[in-house]
């Protein structure tokens, strides 16, 4: 199992630069890629990365992607002076030349085929190139928004050839739209790209109509491009978190790529100057979490823009952070997806619906009463309350976004705790017993006895239960503390061991506790208080108790073969579990599972973006394989394989919907329609 992220960054990147005043180029400095690797330095993550060197980009490499007549043009700048490099960037929108133009473009392609080959290689399991100029606006004959080269379509068509590549998922998460590279693929089913950008109803830069969601990729590739178009500026934190859940991830495990590359640009993060979004620098560790859930892990993430050197540094490091496998910090602000942007993901669906199964029972009727809706659209979009108040009033305001920026990050960076789990040294942990599993030490039976008081006592029989019961509160306890990150134990009664933690923890002082579980749960605590919010995944409606705001009784048989939880955990359970924002998961899985380890798996990964990854898991102690599973999950050491994609029964996804469109208004992250304004 490949482990170790790697970091590509070389200074000579910074010698390309604006030699005259142009006030649209301005903004792409040498110092973006000098002062994010200070800031690299400066939280400690450049010397936890493996160190890979850049390289020139060969011209047969750039011929993957470029004409020669393109490439010429650019080697010809080397050798000009500064009144003719002015003249050839007027042939462009939004170019400029240096001398040293061209070979830092060489650059720049050769630190990404370095990334790609080190994570293909085996070598590290992700990484990241800090690259510049950019690539993404480049087209084969073109320079074209601070961009020569296409950094991330050569890397795409480089790992094509050489590790014989057939799906490849190319994430843009810049503000701006990648043309260049939606140019580049838009005809090939091989390369799944989803862009997100800026749009405005085409106001914005570059303006295009084929930027629109309804430019879904030409002939067989239909249905491989994916345009998100952000027709407002503000979006923050969980309208690009939306975005994961009701657009891009289902997507993503449906096309189940072998290799994910990411335009890596943070002009979408808050106090960028052509951004003026308001999402913050932790919300990058949640997309890159996310990401890499899939291919095995193999992520390469490739700067593309961000030019407010303070956000651009500390999403950077996010970023850096999450692909080095440290916990995900809580993200901020109010988990509800503006109107404007919910618009956007309704569009975006119904647009791909003839493409992936997953959609195959998507409800498109809004397109036809669309007069009626956009009539409401109109009013609704009048009335502030469903869009973001901004934050930051404007975000030329550098000094006061910098200063933002260091009150919000102080209470993100927390010390990585040492060990990452805690284990009872239940039978099955030997396997995978490692520097990072801390084994606890058992509780006396009294100190159990003691804590197990009042209503739960007389359910104690045996022994067995009470000594598991016991090491279950010291890995509590230290998960707590923050001495772990999280633990796991087995249990001869996961739900008793599991109604006995929720309580513990209320009493332990954590204000929220997310708790699923798989199985039937026999004992449903009381949630009236909302300190709890349970999603018991069970096979049949728990006796008579029907789902209310903090507890949900989710019905689902998995299909034999294949997973098709997937919809299930992105369409509801993630959702439901952001908006919530626990401080504490607990994930039990109790008798007669009626998930496959495959889909419980998938549930623990992604699960773990939450409560700064803090986590216990109690497994029913039958269930051995599954425990080794989720506790190698725990302590990172691999990403799960999903099995086989199985697309959810209409059946399954009416019941999402219905339970979607109930607590819509509660859980905000659930909204994935505009609907619920009409
Ligand atoms: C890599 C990147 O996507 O960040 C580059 C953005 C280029 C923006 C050009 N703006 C041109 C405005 C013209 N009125
Ligand atoms: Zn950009």
């Amino acid at each position: 199992m490949a482990s170790g992220t790697a970091l590509i960054y070389d200074e000579e990147m910074t010698t390309h630069k604006l030699l005259w005043s142009d006030p649209i180029c301005d903004i792409e400095v040498p110092e973006r890629l000098s002062s994010s690797y200070e800031q690299l330095r400066s939280y400690h993550l450049v010397e936890r990365c493996v160190h890979v060197p850049a390289r020139e980009g060969s011209e047969e490499e750039i011929l993957l992607v470029h004409s020669l007549e393109h490439l010429e043009v650019a080697k010809s700048t080397q050798t000009m002076n500064e009144e003719e490099l002015k003249r050839v960037s007027e042939n462009y929108d939004a170019f400029f030349f240096h001398p040293s133009t061209y070979r830092c473009a060489r650059l720049a392609v050769g630190a990404t085929l370095q990334l790609v080959d080190a994570v293909m290689s085996g070598k590290v399991r992700n990484g990241m190139a800090l690259v510049r100029p950019p690539g993404h606006h480049s087209q084969r004959n073109a320079a074209n928004g601070f961009c020569l080269f296409n950094n991330v379509a050569i890397a795409a068509e480089y790992a094509k050839l050489k590790y014989g590549l057939q799906r490849i998922l190319i994430v843009d998460w810049d503000v701006h739209h990648g043309q260049g590279t939606q140019y580049i693929f838009e005809e090939d089913p091989s390369v799944l790209y989803f862009s997100w950008h800026r749009y405005e109803h085409q106001e914005f830069w570059p303006s295009l109509k084929e930027s629109d969601y309804d430019a879904v990729g030409l002939g067989k590739g239909k249905g491989f491009n994916i345009n998100l178009p952000w027709n407002k500026v503000g979006m923050g934190n969980s309208d690009y978190l939306a975005a994961f859940f009701h657009v891009l991830l289902p997507t993503a495990f449906e096309f189940d790529p072998e290799l994910v590359i990411v335009s890596s640009g943070y002009d979408s993060g808050i106090g960028d100057p052509e951004g003026q979004m308001n999402a913050t620098p932790e919300v990058f560790a949640h997309l890159t979490h996310f990401l890499m859930q899939l291919a095995n892990g193999k992520l390469c993430v490739i700067l593309e823009g961000g030019y407010h050197l303070k956000s651009l540094g500390e999403s950077v490091c996010m970023t850096v952070k999450t692909l080095l496998g440290d916990p995900v910090p809580q993200v901020s602000g109010e988990m509800a997806p503006c109107l404007s942007a919910v618009e956007s993901i309704q569009n975006v669906r119904a647009a791909h619906k003839p493409y992936w199964k997953w959609l195959a029972y998507e409800d498109t009727s809004f397109l036809q009463n669309l007069s009626t809706k956009s009539h409401f659209l109109k009013t609704a979009n009048s009335n502030p309350s469903t869009e973001h108040e901004s934050k930051i009033t404007n975000n030329n305001d550098t000094v006061k976004v910098d200063r933002f920026l260091e009150l919000h990050m102080k209470n993100i960076l927390f010390p990585v705790p040492p060990i990452k789990t805690a284990t009872t040294g239940c039978e099955g942990s030997e396997h995978f017993l490692s520097e990072h599993v801390q084994l606890v030490k058992e509780m006396d039976k009294t100190e159990v006895e003691a804590l197990v008081s009042g209503f739960y006592a007389d359910l104690v029989k045996d022994n067995k239960t009470l000594l598991s019961l016991g090491s279950m509160f010291v890995i509590l306890d230290k998960i707590l503390k923050k001495e772990v990150c999280n633990g796991i134990a087995t249990s001869p009664t996961a739900a008793l061991s599991a109604a006995v933690a929720l309580r513990h923890s209320v009493r332990l002082g954590f204000q929220r506790v997310l708790c699923v579980f798989v199985g039937d749960m026999q004992m449903i605590p009381n949630t009236e208080d909302g300190k709890m919010l349970i999603i018991n995944i069970c096979e049949k409606e728990q006796s008579g108790k029907t789902s209310c705001k903090h507890y949900f009784s989710l019905n689902w048989k998995e299909d034999a073969e294949g997973n098709d939880f997937f919809s299930a955990v992105l369409g509801f359970i993630l959702p439901v579990a952001y908006s919530y924002q626990p401080n504490l998961t607990v994930i039990a899985v109790g008798p007669n599972r009626n998930l496959g380890i495959s889909g419980i798996s998938l549930l623990v990964a992604l699960i773990q973006g939450l409560a700064e990854s803090r986590i216990f898991a109690v497994i029913e102690d039958t269930e051995i394989s599954l425990m080794q599973n989720v506790a190698k999950l725990l302590v990172g050491a691999s990403t799960p394989a999903f099995g086989i994609y199985v697309p959810p029964t209409q059946e399954k996804v009416n019941r999402i919907k219905a339970l979607r469109d109930q607590f819509q208004q509660e859980w905000k992250m659930l909204q994935c329609s505009g609907d619920i304004f009409i």
